[in-house]
């Protein structure tokens, strides 16, 4: 089985294009203003656009406001929700969507807690901890930290690119790996070779 592929932090047509050419599973737009990658409503209204049928669409926020992702849903027709901040269970569940809770793993987090506090969660996304930054910093993490028994599909994300993504599916055995650093030219603007790079090292690294 091929390991599932989420293509994040796209801001531009010819990226949805190209994500969506090279076969990613899922898309994320990052409704979270201070990141380079961020878009508006209206950008993102307008990139949904490009999306093609079976493409699932995820909108990344951190610790928005419920009005935030209220505004957001009301003009964008979003598949995932993906909370990478501090949001409880309670916020995350409430708007009726599937939604990812994104961790930022560090040494003496305990994950199983962190998985049993978010249950009804459709994934963990375990993103690399980084003093003052919420993420898309393109560091990975001690991937030993990760329990081989999360009870939650398990999203890994943090520092990935074309060529350690293998290893990285090889060691963690993930439901899916997310990346967004590892496959840009500059922030915000991806490059379409190393999209079609990271999507042939998935493709060609099965796990039974
Ligand atoms: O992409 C961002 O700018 C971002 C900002 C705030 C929170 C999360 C963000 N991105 C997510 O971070 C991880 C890892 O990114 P990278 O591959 O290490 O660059 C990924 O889930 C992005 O979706």
């Amino acid at each position: 089985m091929r390991t599932r592929v989420k293509i994040c932090g796209l801001s531009r047509p010819e990226d949805v294009a190209a994500a969506a050419q090279a076969g990613a599973d899922a898309i994320g737009l990052v409704f979270y203003p201070p990141s380079p990658r961020g878009v508006s409503i209206a950008q993102a209204a307008g990139l949904l656009r490009h999306v093609p049928a079976f493409v699932s669409t995820v909108g990344l926020f951190v610790d928005p406001t419920e009005a935030e992702v209220r505004q957001v849903l009301a003009q964008c027709p979003l598949d995932v929700l993906q909370f990478h901040g501090d949001e409880s269970p309670s916020f995350c569940r409430s708007f009726g969507r599937p939604y990812l809770k994104a961790v930022r793993v560090k040494p003496g987090l305990d994950l199983l807690q962190y998985a049993e506090n978010y249950a009804d969660a459709a994934g963990l996304l375990l993103d690399a901890w980084v003093a003052g930054v919420p993420g898309g910093t393109g560091q990975s993490f001690d991937w030993s930290l990760i329990p081989a028994d999360l009870p939650l599909p398990l999203i890994l994300a943090g520092g990935l690119d074309p060529d350690n993504v293998a290893e990285a599916i090889g060691r963690v055995k993930p439901w899916a790996v997310d990346v967004s650093g590892g496959v840009e030219r500059e922030k915000g603007v991806k490059d379409p070779a190393r999209i079609e790079a990271f999507m042939r090292a998935v493709a060609t690294t099965y796990v039974g």
